[in-house]
């Protein structure tokens, strides 16, 4: 299949983006001012030491948590501004998280912890068609204990794009594997921006993962450090780390 070209207007805008942990002498400024675009339909790639806000920005894009001042829209509408339930609703419509850990339901085979997310979503793949995706067809009757953590985490893959979101927003998707392992996981993530259009970002401390990536965010201490574009990127297959 052609690859899918949504890319070029922001489907992120983010503009003076502070997020204050706790108060006066215990407060962390986990983000001090981050202004960053970011194109629909692209991989983009969150790279810096541990602490240096990334996982913050992230769980702020996927409405987990709220900023402490600033703004950010997705798609020309403010997460800042909505209610609780507005929020809840963008999180259910727009985003699929993959996480470092797989969170499955362990009495569920993988089939069926696919299904737990595309029963609630509006215009959700069948679990064949998201396990099938991810590679898994032949595994779809396994319950997680039979699977191995890199099979795991593409079920959680396959959870997560079921509803079919606009985004994939991943936290250290690689971070329990093994490289060969994380590899393929990669290649999972690449197939999906490549078939769906989705934009998919991913926070990983396997900075080889920045050579398959359209844009590479460097943070560091709250801010952003360097933005890379990268005009080739490579085959998951070829990364190296
Ligand atoms: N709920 C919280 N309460 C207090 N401080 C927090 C909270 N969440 C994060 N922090 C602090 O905010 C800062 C940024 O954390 P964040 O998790 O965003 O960093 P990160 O770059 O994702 O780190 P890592 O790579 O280790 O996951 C850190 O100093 C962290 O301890």
């Amino acid at each position: 299949m052609a690859p899918v070209n949504t890319a070029s207007l922001p489907i992120y805008r983010i503009s003076a983006l502070t997020k204050i942990y706790g108060e006066g002498e215990a407060a962390v400024h986990a983000l001090r001012g981050v202004d960053l675009d970011i194109p629909g339909g692209e991989i983009l790639v969150l790279l810096g030491p541990s602490g240096s806000g990334k996982s913050t920005l992230l769980n702020i894009l996927g409405g987990l948590d709220r900023p402490s001042a600033g703004e950010a829209c997705f798609n020309d509408t403010s997460l800042v501004a909505m209610d609780e339930a507005a929020l809840t609703e963008y999180r259910r419509r727009h985003v699929g998280f993959v996480f470092q850990f797989y969170n499955l339901m362990p009495a569920l085979t993988a089939s069926e912890n696919v299904e737990l997310v595309s029963d609630i979503a509006d215009n959700p793949m069948t679990p064949e068609d998201a396990l099938a995706l991810v590679g898994l067809s032949e595994r779809a009757d396994h319950f997680p204990s039979q699977l191995s953590g890199g099979e795991q985490q593409r079920v959680a893959i396959a959870r997560a794009i079921a509803k079919q979101p606009t985004v994939l927003l991943c936290d250290e998707p690689t971070g329990a594997l093994d490289s060969v392992t994380g590899r393929s996981v990669l290649k999972v993530l690449q197939e999906i921006n490549h078939r769906l259009g989705t934009t998919v970002i991913i926070i990983t401390h396997a900075a080889a993962t920045q050579a398959m990536a359209d844009r590479v965010i460097r943070f560091g201490d709250g801010r952003i450090q360097e933005v890379f574009v990268n005009d080739t990127q490579l085959d998951a297959d070829q990364l190296v780390w």
